[in-house]
Order: C-alpha cells, then structure tokens, then sequence
C-alpha cells in the first residue's frame, strides 16, 4: 500500500500512526473545550499562551507553551483569540509562514469590520494558509457533546490542501464540515451565526400583518357594524368566533403563497424560454423560505382545528340551540330536514379534515428525520402533488363552507365581502394557473425547458450538444 497522505486521512486516527499535534493559541472557553475534544479524539494538543505558568483549567494531557515555542509545534494552529487581539501576530510571522492558521473567530455584529476576520488574518501573515472554521460550533457544546444544532462546520479558505485537512479534523472529531470555497466566503460564514432565524423573518411578518389585516377586517364587519346599525355588543367575538376566521383565513393564504413562486417561477421560464437566466432575488427569496411559510400556515391552520373543537361548548352557541328550540317549540313550529344542507356542511368539515391530515403529512415529512429518509422523487411527490392536493382539499373546504350564502348581497357589509371570500382569492389564482401549466402543450414545452432547451438559442439547435429534440 501506498504510504497514508496526511491530506487523505481516514476518518478516525489509526492507532499504529504517530498522533497528529494541533497547535491552539488562546487557552480561554474555546481554546480550551476544542482542546479537550481534540484530546479526546486522539491529537496531541499543544496550547500558545501569554503565560504559559498562569494557565490552569487546561485539560489533561496538553503542553502549555508560549505562543511562538507552540507555533513550532505543529503546522497547523488554531486561533481561539479574539479577533481584537490579533495584532501580536505580526511579530510570529515568521514562525507562522508556511503554517496553517483556522481561523475561528466570531464577531459580535453583523458586517462589524469591513473585512472579515479571517482575511484579515491572512492579510496580517502573509505567508500562512488560512482556513476559516468552526466559528458555529460553541465551546459548550464542544464539551457537553451537546452538538444538535451545531454539528455542521462551514470551512473556506484559499489553500485546498489546508482546506482538506482542516476538514478531516473537523471529521475526526464528528462534525459534518461543509466546503464553502475560498477565503472570500468567509464574510458570510462569519455572519451566519449572528443571524436571527433569517429564513423565518418573511414568513413571520407577512403572517403576522395577515393576522392584523383580517382581525381589524372582522372587528369592522362584525363588531361595528352591527353595533351601528343595532346597537348589538358583538364584542365577545373577538375571543373566538373572529380568532377562529382570521386563523384559517391566513392559513389558506400562506398555504397558497407557498405554491404562488412555483407557478411565477413556471411563468417567467416559459416567458423567457429558458431556465437559464436568474430569477430575480425577491422570487429567489421567497422560493427559499417555502417550508418556513409552509410550516407557519400548519400552525396557524393547527389553531383553527382547535378553535373548531370548542364550538359546541361555547354559551353563545349553546344559548343560540337553546332558544331556537323553545321558540320553534312555542310557535310549534319545525325546520324541515334539508338533505343539501346536510351534504354541504358534512362535505365542508370533511374536506377540511382531509386537508388538514395532508397539511400535517407534509409538516412531519419536512422533518430532517424523515426527509433523509425518503429519496428525492418521494420528497417531491409528497411536497409537490400532495401539497398541490392540500391546496385543493383546503380551498374546496372553504368554498363549501361559503356554498350557497357565496353570492347573496347580504354578506356585503360596508361593501366588504366575508374574510373567507378574500381568502380564496390567492388559492384560486393559483390553482387555475397550475392547472393551465398542467395541460399537456404547456406541460410539454415548461419540461423541454426545464430539460435545458431555448427557445431562442442557436446552442440547443445544435445537434453536436445532444439537445436535438426541437
Ligand atoms: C407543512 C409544509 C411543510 C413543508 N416543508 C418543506 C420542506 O421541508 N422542504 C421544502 O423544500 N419545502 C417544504 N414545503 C414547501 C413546499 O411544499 C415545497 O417547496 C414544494 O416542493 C413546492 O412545490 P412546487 O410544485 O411549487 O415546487 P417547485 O419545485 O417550485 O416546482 C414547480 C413545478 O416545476 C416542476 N419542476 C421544478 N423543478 C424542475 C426541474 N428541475 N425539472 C423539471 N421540473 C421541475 C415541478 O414538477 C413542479 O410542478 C413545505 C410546505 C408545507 C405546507
Ligand atoms: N466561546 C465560544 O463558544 C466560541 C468562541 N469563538 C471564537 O473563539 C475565539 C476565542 O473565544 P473565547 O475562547 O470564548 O474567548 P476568551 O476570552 O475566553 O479567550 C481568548 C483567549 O485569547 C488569548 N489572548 C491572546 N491575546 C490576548 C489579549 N491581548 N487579550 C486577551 N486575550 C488574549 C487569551 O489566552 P492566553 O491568556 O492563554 O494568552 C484568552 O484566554 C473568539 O474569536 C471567538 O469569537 C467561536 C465560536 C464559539
Ligand atoms: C380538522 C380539520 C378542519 C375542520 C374540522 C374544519 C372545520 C371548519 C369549520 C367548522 C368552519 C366554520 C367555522 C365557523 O363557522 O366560524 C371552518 C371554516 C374555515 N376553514 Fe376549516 N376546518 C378544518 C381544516 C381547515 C384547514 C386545514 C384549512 C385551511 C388551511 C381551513 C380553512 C378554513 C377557512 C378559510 C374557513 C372560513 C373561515 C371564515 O371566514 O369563517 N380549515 N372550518
Ligand atoms: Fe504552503
């Protein structure tokens, strides 16, 4: 067998091979948790300190020595020193110069210095290969193992052999390290654990400005209104009754936006009669936080099958029964029994139903558990036509519900029509859409594109590219 390149090492150490030494400057929190792990994982650490005799807490096993003796040690050393502190640097430059030096700083705002902290390293030792890591795994979780939310590392740097091996180590000690290319991507690695649930943001406020809209929506048209025109306090149902409109109304709509990128995204690649060029950023923005939008409407659609539940317990309701019956009792009078009714509110609850257990099938798939289960053409048909389904099975649900008071003047008030009416609106545009792009011509050319065909290229006409089939 060939010799083992340090640049290819297995995943774990082999025991007959001599154990790698790392060298880490900086014996604070971070220093000291990587340390103790590297141990763990079977390196050899050596530590860089100001004062190597003052250093305690460092874990067993590990040599302390000042900073330039320890940068001797070894040929790759990790900078567990704020950014701030990095200076003293300029006098090891030398020792330093062929070394690898990871970076791992984090910064306490987003963009604080113009140049990130790992180009700023390299700019301060030249003649060392950076490598930017682990700045989102914490030193607590290091030590309590405790690495759920933090196990992946985003590496980059512009050496790839010292990009190899930083990755390896990460490897070793059971991170998934994650190649994000050169030194330039740093910024963004940097900033990434500064940001605050980033992709949740838009779904956040758009449901939250739909949940505004609606519930000032309903106050108007059945709290004011009646109130001006009866004198009637109505305000007892903004506990319930109106909670209980604005919930599923914003789960219908968000449901739809989550599905609305897909038919734009159909629309401008039909347009433009390729897939090759960019969507613009907003579409891209907003195809990316699909399962955020998609998971925010589960919850609120989570809400209205609650709200649904204590309907029958309400006192407004069991008053509402109560005097119904005494006064058709006193005017010995009866409803007769209306099968189309009967049809129209069993249809309604049970389309609802059925869209709710597909709504919840898609939440649990977008489960990593579950997701990495399943292969990508099971995901897409759960995500992709089930989900088409949901959207089907909750817009009929709440067309049903409208059913035959859908066109009567009387559900005008003010000039504004029922929430549900608004609602639907999103969810129909949507589905009429897919439904066109659905049919076969259209279906046919949206594929060839998004197969690589143009329509206005001489390149795909070419028969020398396999792309022949205009
Ligand atoms: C509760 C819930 C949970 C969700 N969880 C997730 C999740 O975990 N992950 C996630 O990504 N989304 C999730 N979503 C969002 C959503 O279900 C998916 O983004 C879904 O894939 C969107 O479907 P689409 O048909 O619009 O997809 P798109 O991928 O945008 O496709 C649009 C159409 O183009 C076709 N198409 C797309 N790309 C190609 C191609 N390269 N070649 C040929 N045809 C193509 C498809 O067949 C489809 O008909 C979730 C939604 C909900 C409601
Ligand atoms: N703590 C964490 O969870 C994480 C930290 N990081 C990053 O790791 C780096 C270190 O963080 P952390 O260990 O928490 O910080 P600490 O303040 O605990 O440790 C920093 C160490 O830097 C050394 N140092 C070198 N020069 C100086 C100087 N002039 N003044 C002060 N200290 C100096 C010191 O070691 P000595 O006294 O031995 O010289 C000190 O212990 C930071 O860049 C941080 O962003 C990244 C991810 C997570
Ligand atoms: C177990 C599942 C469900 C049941 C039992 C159910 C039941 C009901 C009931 C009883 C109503 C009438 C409420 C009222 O009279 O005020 C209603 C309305 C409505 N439902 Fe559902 N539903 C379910 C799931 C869903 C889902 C998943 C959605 C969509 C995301 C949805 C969207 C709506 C809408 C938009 C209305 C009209 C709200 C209004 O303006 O009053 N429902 N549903
Ligand atoms: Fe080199």
């Amino acid at each position: 067998m060939e010799k083992t390149n340090t640049d290819e090492l297995p995943l774990a150490m082999n025991s007959t091979e001599k154990q790698e030494t790392v060298c880490i400057f900086g014996t604070g929190d971070f220093g000291r948790s990587l340390g103790f792990k590297m141990l763990q994982c079977g390196y050899s650490v050596v530590f860089g300190s100001r004062n190597p005799q003052m250093s305690s807490l460092l874990p067993n096993g590990a040599d302390v020595l000042s900073y330039p003796e320890a940068a001797k040690k070894s040929d790759i050393i990790i900078m567990a020193i704020h950014r701030e502190h990095y200076d003293f640097l300029t006098e090891l430059t030398e020792v330093l110069n062929g070394k690898i030096l990871v970076d791992i700083s984090n910064n306490l705002k987003i963009n604080q210095y113009p140049q990130s902290n790992a180009e700023y390293l390299a700019q301060l030792v030249p003649g060392a290969h950076v490598v930017k890591a682990f700045n989102t795994v914490s030193a607590w979780a290091l030590q309590s193992g405790a690495l759920d939310a933090s196990r992946q590392v985003f590496v980059c740097g512009n050496d790839s052999k010292a990009k190899q091996r930083v990755m390896n180590m990460a490897r070793t000690l059971g991170l998934t390290p994650l190649d994000q290319g050169s030194l330039m991507a740093a910024n963004a690695i940097e900033n990434y654990p500064l940001q605050l649930f980033p992709m949740w943001r838009f779904p956040f406020y758009l449901s939250a400005a739909l949940c505004v809209f609606f519930f000032i929506y309903c106050v108007i048209r059945e709290v004011i209104y009646p109130y001006v025109y009866e004198k009637k306090d109505s305000t007892f149902r903004m506990a319930i009754s109106i909670p209980n409109r604005v919930f599923p109304v914003t789960a219908l709509i968000l449901l739809a936006l989550v599905y609305l990128p897909g038919v734009i995204a159909a629309i401008l690649q039909l347009y433009r009669g390729t897939k090759y060029h960019r969507f613009p950023d907003w579409l891209d923005h907003w195809m990316l936080c699909r399962k955020q939008l998609g998971l925010v409407a589960l919850g609120f659609a989570f809400l209205h099958v609650i709200y649904t539940l204590v309907i029958p317990i309400r006192y407004y309701v069991r008053w509402r029964l109560r005097n119904l019956t005494i006064t058709q009792a006193l005017l010995k009078k009866e409803d007769p029994f209306s099968t189309s009714s009967a049809w129209l509110s069993d249809s309604y609850v049970a389309l609802g139903i059925l869209g709710f257990f597909l709504f919840v099938l898609l939440g649990i798939t977008s489960l990593p558990s579950v997701s990495n289960a399943v292969n990508w053409r099971e995901f897409r048909f759960v995500q992709s036509k089930l989900g088409y389904l949901t959207l089907i099975l909750c817009t009929a649900h709440t067309l049903v519900y409208g059913g035959k008071r859908f066109l009567s003047p009387s559900i005008l008030r003010w000039c504004l029509p029922a929430a549900y009416i608004l609602a639907l609106i999103i969810p129909c545009t949507v589905l009429v859409i897919k439904f066109i792009l659905i049919l076969p011509c259209v279906d046919k050319t949206l594929t060839r594109i998004r197969q690589g065909w143009e329509r206005n290229s001489s390149y795909s006409k070419s028969p020398l590219n396999g792309k022949t089939d205009i």
